[in-house]
């Protein structure tokens, strides 16, 4: 029995990071084995529609008041569809509180199947699974596994020939998704080279790497395509006749996903010269910067890359002599993180309606981070949409509890302005990406409107990496800025416009989740300026009234508060 207490215990806990099956794997206090446990809710998954439907029509909830819907649902899964039935003693409580409606469960089973003229239960379960992916549109199959694969350490061709060799190349996204989930029980694998970010390579979304070699190693790192881009707009398509003149710095750096990029980008460029690059990576948060350091030593960029740990960029003196070859600045603050897809991928399970009187609770507020709404009964989730990009332990963003402030995305797109203005006012700096994974305007394109008309920017000359400038990559992406935010029908959220020219939103860069790109919500736009600035004196800024050096403290102080509160929380990781 504990099997099926394990499997509701999984299925329930706040999410804490990490893939599904790693979740059971070092979960304790279980009892059933973790393959068992994998087994039953990966295949309860299958069915759930249908148990739901089965389990409602039949009333059992209403008379078992034992049961909370997913036990009954994983139970009735077992009664109906495994060969050994409900794995616990035939007196147990909770089977008999199943099997005393064995008649019209099954009953509605087979009527369930006779409702879609199905002659067998292998044609229900095709069925169901084309339901499924109707029910889910796109999304169902879009989502799929980011590979980069790291040039410090290997090569595309290589990983090719080792770690994905039994991986058949398709010629697009969607063509990742298993033509017939019945046709084997394993589907082959298969691998898209993508045709944006050089080294990237997309796998269906169930694709476990973290047992492999070259996962272990830092030969491939799991990195979302979207968060692959602000390094690569940066560094660009450069090799060893072009390499990245001038050091580099990552401001806001931590779990280190684009330091490490950028490190693997500069190694593909082969520079010959003895003076190489370095890249100066932080982060504010102390604990981040473990995460950083640990994933700097794992991709092999100890050697190029400096970690400055707890600092904060916005702290960092420009005018520091060890800062004097700084050409080029990546800033990826924090943000609302309202691009953010529900990464987690324990399988959402549609549930049966729970009887009037088993009224939900509220859950944690860790789970209500997630980007959708779910529906909760009894603890439990009610139905979302399934599998997207695993999380990882460390947290970035500023998610409060999914509930879009304005005030509070007001005071992120401030903090947000000065710390890519920060970066404006390196002396050498010509090259410098903005990114954020929100989705809102006064984050994106409004925090490029604030700092094209900032006083640094205008007296060092920046100005946007216009579309016809940017790596070929980037140049052929679709997906660019827009002008106006507003809610969807019926919906509230922040709404407004920005003053940006027709060319400075082509250069702005954007990603949305839910279309066929795989992807989140995700911004970024670079700044360059002409190398003749470089070196220019720049006048001192000026003198700030009292009034304005309290507001800035203030936001100072917020800094602290998001900090904690990302600490406190176990999220997303690129
Ligand atoms: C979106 S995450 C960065 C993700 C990272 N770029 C990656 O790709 O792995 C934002 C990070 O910025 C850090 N941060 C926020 N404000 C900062 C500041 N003023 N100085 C340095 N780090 C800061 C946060 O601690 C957080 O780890």
């Amino acid at each position: 029995m504990s099997l099926y207490f394990d499997a509701v215990a999984i299925l329930t806990a706040p999410s804490s990071g990490g893939s599904f099956k790693s979740r059971i794997y070092s979960a304790r206090n279980l009892r059933a084995t973790p393959a068992q446990i994998y087994a039953l809710i990966t295949e309860a998954a299958k069915w759930d529609s249908v148990l739901a439907e089965v389990i409602d029509k039949a009333g059992i909830l209403a008379l078992e008041r034992k049961l909370s819907p997913l036990l009954a649902l994983l139970l009735v899964h077992d009664h109906l569809l495994s060969k050994k039935g409900i794995a616990a003693p035939a007196a147990h409580p909770i089977r008999q509180a199943v099997e005393r409606h064995k008649v019209r469960l099954r009953a509605e089973f087979t009527k369930a199947r006779v409702r879609r003229g199905c002659a067998s239960v292998e044609q229900l379960k095709a069925a169901i699974i084309r339901e499924k992916r109707e029910a889910d549109g796109t999304s169902h199959f879009v989502y799929p596994r980011w590979v980069r694969i790291n040039n410090i350490r290997t090569t595309l061709d290589e990983q090719l020939s080792t770690t994905f060799k039994s991986y058949r190349r398709v010629d697009s996204l969607a063509a990742l998704a298993p033509e017939d989930e019945l046709e084997s029980r394993k589907p082959e694998p298969r691998l898209y080279i993508d045709p944006n970010i050089p080294d990237l390579v997309a796998v269906p979304f169930g694709a476990d790497f973290t047992a492999s070699s070259a996962y272990k190693n830092g030969e491939i790192i799991l990195q979302d395509k979207a968060s692959c881009f602000p390094a690569y707009l940066l560094l660009g398509d450069r090799g060893p006749k072009d390499p990245w003149q001038g050091d580099l710095v990552d401001g806001c750096a931590a779990p280190g996903n684009k330091t490490t990029h950028m490190a693997s980008l500069l190694a593909k460029q082969k520079n010959k010269k003895k003076d190489k690059q370095r890249i100066f990576s932080m982060d504010a948060s102390a604990m981040r910067s473990k995460t950083l350091q640990k994933m700097v030593g794992l991709a092999g960029a100890d050697s190029i890359v400096t970690v400055l740990p707890g600092q904060d960029f916005l702290a960092l003196d420009p005018e520091d002599p060890q800062f004097e070859k700084v050409t080029g600045l990546l800033l990826d603050p924090s943000c609302s993180g309202s691009g953010i897809i529900g990464r987690d991928d324990v399988p959402q399970l549609t549930l049966p309606a729970a009887p009037a009187s088993k009224a939900p609770k509220s859950q944690g507020k860790k789970r209500k981070r997630q980007a959708d709404d779910h529906e909760e009964a009894d603890g439990e989730q009610s139905k979302a949409t399934p599998g997207a990009p695993q999380a990882s332990p460390t947290d970035e963003n500023d998610i409060p509890d999914g509930i879009i402030d304005p005030e509070r995305l007001t005071k992120l797109s401030s903090i947000q302005a000065r710390i890519v203005e920060h970066a404006l006012s390196f002396p050498n700096a010509t090259h410098v990406t903005y990114s954020t994974c929100s989705i809102h305007l006064i984050e994106n394109e409004g925090v490029v409107a604030r700092i094209l008309a900032s006083e640094v920017a205008q007296e060092r000359g920046w100005r946007l990496l216009r579309r016809d400038e940017q790596p070929e990559g980037m140049r052929r992406w679709s997906k660019r800025g827009v002008r106006e935010e507003k809610p969807k029908e019926g919906e509230i959220g922040p709404s407004g416009t920005v003053d940006l020219s027709d060319e400075a939103l082509e250069a702005c860069i954007r990603s949305w989740q839910g279309d066929a790109e795989g992807l989140g919500g995700f911004f970024v736009a670079g700044f360059i300026r002409d190398p003749d600035h470089a070196m220019q004196a720049v006048p001192a800024a000026p003198k700030k009234e009292p009034q304005e050096q309290e507001q800035e403290q203030d936001q100072g102080d917020d800094d602290d508060e998001d900090e904690n509160e990302d600490d406190e929380w176990g999220g997303f990781s690129d």
